[in-house]
């Protein structure tokens, strides 16, 4: 147990977002081992799953994602054409993702775009992407107090605090200007805008990079899609969600790249509420227990060939699961309630450039493909590819 983690519980208000500043730091769990470590950490208790519930139902359902789905396609369309007006450039694929999976996010959340050439309000889209980009800072360096207590970082711990207070006024005001305009797509409530901007942005953009990258690595892949694509979809149209039930392989590919890496590779940390036993370990109750998804997943005894990029291996799997060998999106009470939504997004985004350009990487050295330190396993080098329009696709491009 550790008091510093009580104490910062304590100051915690149920309004204050400080998610980060309890949680244990996700690299160094890799080097844990297979089973489990465990940490006290007090939990969040009712406040959360009275989030969890709202963000489920308001955002997340199968219902709201059907209604919200012409934002998404809006999104990946104005990409799509804006790649097609660069022809034959090189693309920074990091910032596209994350721009575009931003701005998806907050017109669902708050009806508002900050990314992109038809920005309205740029003084207030600047704001929010420095806060954006002092959160990611501030969340990717590692609080070696989580895990040793008596090492404290004051430092650290007052800078999260003081990122912390930013975004909540930031919310703040946006919550308080959505109350006097209508047209908003639900009621946003500030400590539900953060937590599925955090839980969700990063997250889905680097399983687009890492996804996107492992492409660019296999062109025989790649091409497999396309022809899967060719094939399910034709030439007459851009795909859109309906169609990615007819495309295992697409969805092969993301699971495989979901197995290998896993952008929550230690999923969450859970806290037992009561004595129970785990992989034959007593655990007492208030336990924090880690899940080393990343060990699972990357087996060699539970995988042939774990390191090798087969999306094969997926042929037939329902949902992706494998039993409990590949969970990438946990699982149970506290699984990512963002699955769905997150599964259309990659599955939308790289279906869409997979089926209107040609990739490759821009010279002839292999994509590295090394993580970088951060909250969401981000690549250390961010991918660029290059992409030139379809021949049989011009047709449809221009007129976009
Ligand atoms: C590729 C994308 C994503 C991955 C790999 C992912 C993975 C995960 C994992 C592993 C957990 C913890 C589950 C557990 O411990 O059993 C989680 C929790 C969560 N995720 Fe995601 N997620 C993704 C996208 C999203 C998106 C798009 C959203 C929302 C818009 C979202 C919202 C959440 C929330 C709110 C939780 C906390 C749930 C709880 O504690 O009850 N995630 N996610």
């Amino acid at each position: 147990s550790s008091s510093h983690h009580h104490r910062l519980l304590k100051n915690a208000s149920p309004k204050n977002d400080i998610i980060f500043a309890n949680r244990p730091r996700l690299l160094i769990g890799k080097q844990l081992g297979y089973n489990y470590t465990s940490l006290a950490w007090a939990p969040y208790g009712d406040h959360w799953r009275n989030l969890r519930r709202i963000a489920t139902l308001e955002i997340l359902s199968a219902a709201r994602l059907q209604v919200l789905y012409s934002i998404r396609i809006d999104e990946i369309r104005s990409l799509i054409h804006r790649l097609f007006l660069k022809q034959f450039q090189s693309v920074d694929l990091k910032t596209m993702f994350n721009e575009l999976t931003m701005n998806v996010m907050m017109t669902m959340i708050a009806g508002k775009r900050y990314y992109g050439d038809d920005v309205t309000n740029l003084e207030e889209a600047n704001r929010f992407k420095e806060i954006q980009a002092e959160t990611f800072k501030v969340s990717g360096t590692t609080n070696i107090g989580d895990h040793l207590p008596w090492i404290k970082s004051r430092e650290l711990e007052k800078r999260m605090m003081e990122c912390g207070r930013k975004r909540d006024e930031f919310m703040q005001e946006l919550l308080e200007e959505h109350r006097k305009e209508k047209g908003t797509y639900i009621s946003a409530e500030k400590t539900k805008t953060l937590v599925l901007l955090i839980a969700g942005t990063d997250t889905t953009t680097n399983t687009m990079e890492w996804t996107f990258s492992l492409l660019l690595n296999h062109p025989e892949i790649l091409k497999k899609a396309q022809t899967e694509i060719d094939n399910r979809v034709g030439h007459g149209r851009v795909l859109d969600e309906t169609d990615l039930v007819h495309l295992p392989f697409l969805r092969n590919i993301i699971n495989e790249s979901l197995r290998m890496y896993p952008v929550a590779p230690l999923l969450v940390p859970h806290e037992s509420s009561d004595d129970c036993k785990v992989g034959g370990f007593h655990v007492p109750r208030g336990t924090m227990l880690m899940v080393n998804m990343w060990a699972i997943q990357n087996d060699p005894k539970i995988w042939v060939d774990p390191r090798k990029f087969k999306p094969e291996r997926f042929e037939g799997v329902k949902g992706g699961r494998d039993g409990f060998r590949s969970m990438p999106f946990g699982s149970g009470r506290r699984g990512c309630p963002g699955e769905g939504l997150a599964l259309r997004m990659i599955g939308l985004t790289l279906g869409s450039l997979i089926q209107c350009f040609e990739w490759e990487r821009p010279s002839k050295e292999i994509i590295g493909m090394r993580e970088g330190i951060g909250f969401t396993m981000p690549k250390a080098q961010p991918l660029i590819g290059k992409c030139h329009p379809r021949p049989t696709m011009l047709k449809l491009l221009s007129q976009t």
